[in-house]
């Protein structure tokens, strides 16, 4: 398979950072952004809207399928608003039960598999900064700059909290703990597309390492990786 233009994949785990530095690259660059927890986020909320079970993967793959899901860029560059069936649905794929049901329904492989060709429709010049879990290993194997971002259980448990809790939300460290380590749990060990980093990724750990610092590694491997392929 060969990428239509340069991808850089993000991989890690859960509060690793992923969202926040991808989309300080994208700017960067001035590339397109893949997030694809979103899709993986709206296809759980639409089970739960059409009381679709989470444990049933051929209803779940026929949704896949034919999931009515828009990412849209307004006036706010930074912005993606996420239409499911019309409705904004923005700030309802971040709640923690979005972020469970969206772990139990990527563990299917027919589901993931259904969802292939709609994350590579994201690989348009002049580039892509690709954010997810198999970004470098089953989406984009291809691609010339692969990071893999982790941390500390602990570090991105407070990460999560600190991050919700400016959003006004009511909540408990050792719950969310428990959560990050669940899912981690499934996702890396599902029997497809398992959160593991590509054989060729760079490997930041971010535990205590600032994010503008975090970032200027970034840019450096991927301005090395770029000139190195010639793309
Ligand atoms: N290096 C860092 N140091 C401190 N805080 C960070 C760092 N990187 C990210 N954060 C903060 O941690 C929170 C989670 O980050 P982010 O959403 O980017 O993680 P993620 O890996 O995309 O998680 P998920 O996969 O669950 O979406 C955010 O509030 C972000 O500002
Ligand atoms: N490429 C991906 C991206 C995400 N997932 C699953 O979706 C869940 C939510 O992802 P976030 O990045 O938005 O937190 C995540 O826990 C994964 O189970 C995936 O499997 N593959």
């Amino acid at each position: 398979m060969s990428e239509r233009a340069p991808v850089v994949t993000i991989d890690g785990p859960s509060g690793a950072g992923k969202g926040t530095i991808a989309q300080l690259l994208a700017k960067h660059f001035g590339w397109q952004l893949l997030d694809s927890g979103a899709i993986y986020r709206v296809l759980a909320l639409a089970a739960i809207h059409h009381n679709v079970e989470l444990e049933n993967e051929e209803a779940l793959t026929l949704l896949a399928a034919h999931l009515d899901v828009q990412f849209l860029t307004g006036n706010d560059k930074d912005a993606i608003k996420v239409v499911l069936e019309g409705e904004d649905v923005t700030g309802a794929i971040r709640s923690q039960e979005c972020s469970n049901a969206a772990s139990k329904v990527a563990a299917f492989p027919r589901v993931r598999e259904a969802l292939l060709r709609r994350q590579r429709a994201f690989n348009v010049a002049p580039g892509l900064i690709a954010d997810g879990r198999d970004m470098g290993t089953v989406v984009f194997p291809t691609a010339p700059a692969k990071i893999y971002l982790t941390a500390s259980a602990e570090e991105r448990a407070q990460r999560r909290y600190n991050q919700l809790r400016d959003k006004g939300f009511d909540v408990n460290i050792d719950r969310l703990l428990t959560e990050i380590i669940e899912r981690d749990e499934r996702d890396m060990n599902r029997p497809v597309a398992p959160l593991i980093p590509a054989e060729d990724a760079l490997v930041i750990d971010t535990t205590g390492i600032a994010i503008d610092d975090v970032l200027a590694k970034a840019i450096d491997y991927i301005e090395t990786q770029l000139s190195v392929s010639g793309q």
